[in-house]
């Protein structure tokens, strides 16, 4: 599919656009990185399912906004057992912003991965992080850099790379890029829907080598079963986790799934 950029939803193209206005950093960042593959197997190792938390005050596709401390927020995500945090960094459409990242991984031991849109080697100088997010279907529109030399750039920085799919052609680009960490996002950034029926057919292209998370739509602890059985080494949840508009306690949630394979079930 390789008309992948012109089928986007227009929320989508607005962050796009916005990205790829967005500049550098400046001054080369150099990370000293926490290894989020062994933080997956510490909590594995512990009967927690390895789980990126990710703080999104909001996004295009939810109602409302959390406006707790981002600080407190990931602070009660790893009491509830994550393995890892996710902050976004984008400003314009996610509330996110790089200080808020360099807070929350000052305060906390865990891996933290960068999430934003990064078109362009420069974009990789903002903030020091222990994992940067890579997205295939962005890396194909004309102007933006070649995945394999961002692949690259970013572990010249000392980045671990989760580079993110939704199909199984974007699986072959992202494996012959060099990727370790692949993520298969079940969100369709063309409609904005989520399937977790992707994650399920997707993964099979993905090479057991591979570190493999399921990112995207997991609510419940059966989705998390779900994922895990379709191969899932780590997931990625965020509006589960946020309960966007609510006011509810971010550990309890993220303990729920983080506890999925261990609690009896009803
Ligand atoms: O809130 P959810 O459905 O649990 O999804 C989390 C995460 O997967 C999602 O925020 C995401 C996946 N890939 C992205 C790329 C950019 C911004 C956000 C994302």
């Amino acid at each position: 599919m390789d008309d992948s950029v012109g089928a986007i939803a227009p929320e989508v193209a607005s962050i796009l656009a916005a990205a790829r206005e967005r500049g550098g950093g400046g001054e080369r960042v150099a990370a000293d990185a926490r290894s989020l593959p062994a933080a997956f197997e510490r909590a594995e190792s512990e009967g927690r399912v390895p789980l990126i938390a990710e703080i999104k005050p909001t996004s295009p596709t939810t109602e409302g906004a959390r406006t707790d401390d981002p600080v407190a927020l990931a602070e009660r995500m790893v009491e509830g057992g994550a393995a890892a945090l996710s902050v976004l960094t984008e400003p314009d459409h996610f509330g996110g912003s790089a200080r808020t990242l360099e807070r929350v991984r000052e305060a906390v031991d865990v891996p933290v991965l960068r999430k934003d849109f990064v078109l362009h080697e420069a974009q990789l100088d903002v903030v020091e992080a222990d994992v940067i997010l890579l997205i295939v279907r962005f890396l194909e529109a004309e102007g933006t850099d070649d995945l394999g030399d961002l692949v690259a750039a970013a572990r010249d920085r000392g980045f671990q790379v989760l580079v993110e799919t939704h199909t199984e052609a974007e699986v072959e680009r992202a494996i012959e890029a060099g990727a370790d960490i692949v993520g298969v996002n079940n969100r369709d950034l063309a409609q904005l829907e989520v399937d977790l029926g992707t994650f399920e057919r997707v993964s099979e292209a993905v090479p057991e080598s591979v570190t493999l998370i399921a990112e995207s739509g997991i609510h419940t602890p059966e989705d998390v079963r779900r994922m895990r059985r379709a191969g899932a080494d780590a997931l990625l949840v965020g509006s589960a986790i946020m309960d966007h508009g609510a006011d509810t306690d971010v550990a309890a949630n993220t303990r729920r799934l983080t506890n999925a394979e261990t609690e009896t079930q009803t």
